[in-house]
């Protein structure tokens, strides 16, 4: 299969190269610093498994459609990183988004009919360029966006468990991607205002309440869009801050490196979907506003 990781950074590298190690025609498209790495040393994982791999490496999208193009840039990015992909979109290209927050998938969907959506537990990180750290052992969810299964995602997913990924279909993405969003809006903004591992929230009572009624706020929202959940967000929250318990979280990580935040496309949305129908998000706005005062703050 021809896949473009579009965005290869920590998740997407790590895709790449576990793609990359059973012979399928990956080509990683990311910034200049790592691809160079990629294409003078190849692309070395480290962690829970060690190997070396020699992708193709480019910093612009190549012209000829890939089978599969996997959405891995943070979700501020998405809207440009598919405008510049746009003439390399087939009649026959799939778009992954493996991406947290919500949106993606339905910028995606301004470009072709074929998406998946797709959620990972995974937990990756750029050791240095040319570099990924495989953290953490997750599973990878997937399925036609927003609902359905169809013979290309069952195909995808065959791939994903045969480089080593644990992963499964749904006929229920969207819930899916409703669900992890839920669990990160309540867990991510909390941990990043505290500056706290995620198991701080677990022990504090005072956090935990707080997320237990920020995760209430938000299936309010998505239970009046109409969204479905295969497990719900506050079994899902709970069961995430035990198995992340040191974890830093990813929001807490970006502002920490002074980098912009996926706040507007996780809180953001749960606000901006409730506005769409005339429902206030007190807590989602008020944990909104914190971080984008404490992004400032690091500018
Ligand atoms: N890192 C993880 O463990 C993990 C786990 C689950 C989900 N996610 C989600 O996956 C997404 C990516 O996260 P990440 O940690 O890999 O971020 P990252 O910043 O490490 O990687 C994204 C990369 O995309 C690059 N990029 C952006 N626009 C581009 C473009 N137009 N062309 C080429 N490259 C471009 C960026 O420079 C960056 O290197 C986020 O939504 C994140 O929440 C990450
Ligand atoms: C699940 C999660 C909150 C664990 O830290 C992760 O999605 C993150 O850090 O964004």
């Amino acid at each position: 299969m021809k896949i473009y990781i579009l965005g290869a950074g920590s998740i997407g590298s790590l895709f790449g190269a576990l793609l990359s190690k059973i012979g399928e025609d990956v080509t990683l498209i990311g910034r200049e610093k790592h691809v160079n790495a990629i294409n003078n040393n190849g692309l070395r994982v480290v962690g829970v498994e060690e190997f070396t791999v020699y992708p193709k490496a480019v910093t612009e999208v190549p012209p000829e459609p890939p089978d599969l193009i996997i959405l891995a840039t943070k979700s501020y990015s998405t809207a440009y990183a598919l405008e510049c992909a746009k003439e390399s979109i087939g009649e026959d290209t799939w778009i992954l988004s493996i991406q947290n927050g919500l949106g993606n998938e339905d910028e995606a969907l301004k470009y072709t009919k074929n998406v998946l959506g797709g959620i990972t537990t995974n937990g990756a990180a750029l050791e240095r360029w040319g570099v990924v750290r495989w953290a953490g052992k997750g599973i990878t969810i997937i399925g036609n966006y927003p609902l359905g299964k169809g013979e290309f995602a069952e195909r995808v997913a065959v791939l994903f468990k045969k480089a080593g990924l644990e992963a499964k279909v749904s006929e229920n993405i969207v819930g899916w991607k409703w669900a992890k969003a839920i669990v990160n809006s309540a867990i991510n903004p909390i941990g990043a205002i505290m500056e706290a591992k995620n198991g701080y929230i677990l022990e504090n009572e005072h956090l935990l309440a707080l997320a237990m009624e920020v995760v209430k706020e938000g299936c309010q929202i998505a239970t009046q869009r109409g969204i479905e959940f295969e497990v719900h967000p506050m079994n899902l929250l709970l069961e995430t801050l035990e198995r992340t318990r040191d974890n830093y979280n990813s929001m807490l990580q970006d502002i920490k490196r002074g980098k912009r935040t996926e706040i507007d496309f996780i809180n953001g949305k749960i606000i901006e979907y409730g506005k769409d129908m005339g429902l206030k998000t007190p807590l989602n706005f008020a944990l909104w506003s914190l971080v984008k005062a404490k992004e400032s703050q690091t500018k």
